[in-house]
């Protein structure tokens, strides 16, 4: 059906082009042609004026077959969508890999495809990623329990009002604390240490978010099977989870981290009662999985995936941002100052350093499949959509549009002092939206100021910003890292 309609539409706009020679060669014949030619011609037009013909999605030119522009954007995203974006208008459509990706750059772009089509589907790209990252085969089941009964319960907990009652942060700088009292008890005792500055943040960070998630009973020393997904997570997300020697590694820790999952829930999932100190988000999911009759272990991949997307951003952002306050004085002097007197929500040049982190920082995009074939108008005009393509939101173009952000390739943390400067838009939008947002915002800066109150950071060779590396579309932030980071206590 969707074909035929595809085939009559395109019939019919040939028919229309072709129209003026075929009805001149028949009024030269008899003059009821000429009577079929002023009726045709009436028809025509008002056909037209009735449904405008829809435009083709402006397409990247490649003369490369099936591969098209693919390695150009996994390389390097940022020049390719900028770039592009520059060339076709804010909407264009590439070749990936023999399939077709329509990169939507605007914000409210893809708020506008989804409120128009209803054939706009989130769920292929999520199943597969849901089964990179639990190792469920067939995770068509646990994407639904989420997508339908957790996700509601999830936007309430985590609205603006919701987050500040959760006591979610109040578990997570508790953890911090902790963390950071051990830490100053070695660097007492053993003075400077030194460590890739992706290990210092991904750790305080797990054990922070995992404290306050699923409290304090939950298996911290689960946290090497976390370091090893997360640095394999392109190994995970590609065909090569398969092979038996490359994946070996990553595929055992993701089995741990399923299993030390199992573990922290086995009891209450067998015999019921309270686990201890567990966030109202976590433990409501629970019960929420158990009533849909999961298994435990999809039970415990269901976990492991709200971990990801809780802690996955989080940590790349704060990454981004620690990166960018340790290769310039100024920032790193300014943020530090201000963490001894202002509290981490009432910190100006704290927020506005965040913001621009949210602003240059790299997500994974936004993922939709077109389920059918659909005609969906964006900026006034009608485009075609083809059935099978997939639409990423890809917010880079607008970061770092000139237009919008002056300078925009310099990281300055003051820029968002303006404010009337457009907030940044890593959050995606429309049905699926970032739920964590306030919560992810909070974490960014809580850590950030915790660290630089405590602790003096110093980059020990090169004072170079990573090169990002990527799996796929999705950004590895954190298996980018070349910093090395000596810490010591703040005098
Ligand atoms: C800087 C940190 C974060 C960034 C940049 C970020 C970004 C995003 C983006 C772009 C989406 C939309 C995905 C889509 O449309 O397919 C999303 C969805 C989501 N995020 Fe975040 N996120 C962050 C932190 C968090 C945190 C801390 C939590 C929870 C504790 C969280 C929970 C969620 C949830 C539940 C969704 C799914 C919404 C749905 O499918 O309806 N995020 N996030």
């Amino acid at each position: 059906m969707a074909t035929l309609l595809r085939d009559t539409v395109s019939f019919s706009k040939q028919f229309n082009d072709a129209f003026p020679t075929i009805v001149f060669s028949a009024a030269l014949c008899t003059f009821p042609a000429a009577i079929s030619y002023l009726f045709l011609a009436y028809y025509g037009n008002a056909h037209k004026s009735e449904k405008p013909s829809t435009l083709p999605v402006p397409a990247v030119e490649s003369w490369i077959p099936w591969i098209g522009k693919s390695v150009q954007l996994m390389r390097d995203p940022l020049t390719f969508i900028v770039e592009s974006r520059r060339k076709y208008g804010p909407l264009f459509e590439m070749t990936t890999w023999g399939s077709k990706l329509i990169v939507a750059t605007d914000p409210g772009m893809l708020m506008s495809l989804e409120h128009q089509c209803k054939d706009l589907n989130p769920s292929t790209s999520r199943v597969d990623a849901f089964r990179a990252l639990t190792g469920i085969h067939n995770s068509e089941r646990m994407t639904e329990v989420m997508g339908t009964r957790i996700m509601p319960v999830s936007s309430k907990i985590l609205s603006p009002s919701g987050t500040l009652k959760s006591g979610l942060m109040e578990t997570f700088n508790e953890r911090l604390m902790y963390n950071f009292d051990v830490l100053t008890a070695e660097l007492k005792a053993n003075g400077p240490k030194t460590m890739r500055l992706s290990d210092f943040i991904s750790y305080h960070l797990f054990c922070a978010s995992t404290n306050s998630l699923f409290g304090p009973t939950f298996p911290f020393d689960s946290y090497p099977h976390y370091a090893v997904i997360s640095s394999s997570i392109q190994i995970l997300h590609s065909p090569m989870a398969n092979w038996p020697f490359v994946a070996r590694k990553a595929r055992r820790a993701r089995q741990g981290m399923i299993d030390a999952l199992i573990k922290y829930t086995e009891d209450w999932w067998h015999n019921g009662g309270q686990i201890e100190g567990v966030s109202q988000l976590v433990g409501q999911s629970l019960i929420i999985m158990k009533e849909e009759n999961l298994s435990i272990e999809e039970a415990a991949g269901s976990l492991l995936i709200s971990l990801w997307g809780a802690l996955f951003n989080v940590s790349a952002m704060t990454y981004w941002l620690t990166a960018q306050l340790l290769v310039d004085e100024k920032i790193y002097t300014n943020l530090r100052e201000e963490a001894v007197d202002k509290h981490y929500m009432e910190a100006p040049l704290l927020e506005s350093a965040a913001l621009e982190t949210l602003r240059t920082g790299s997500v994974p995009p936004p993922t939709r499949s077109v389920d059918a074939d659909a005609e969906i108008v964006v900026d006034g005009k009608r485009y075609f959509f083809e059935k099978g393509s997939r639409i990423i939101s890809e917010m880079s173009g607008y970061h770092y549009n000139p237009d919008v952000y002056a300078d925009p390739h310099s990281f300055k943390s003051e820029r968002f002092f303006d404010e009337s400067l457009p907030r940044p838009k890593p959050f995606g939008e429309g049905h699926h939206f970032c739920r964590g947002m306030h919560l992810a915002k909070l974490e960014i800066k809580s850590f950030i100021s915790h660290t630089l109150k405590h602790f003096s950071l110093k980059v020990v060779g090169s004072k170079e910003l990573p090169k990002l590396k990527r799996a796929g579309l999705i950004p590895d932030v954190l298996g980018s890292d070349n910093i090395t980071l000596e810490i010591s206590l703040r005098d």
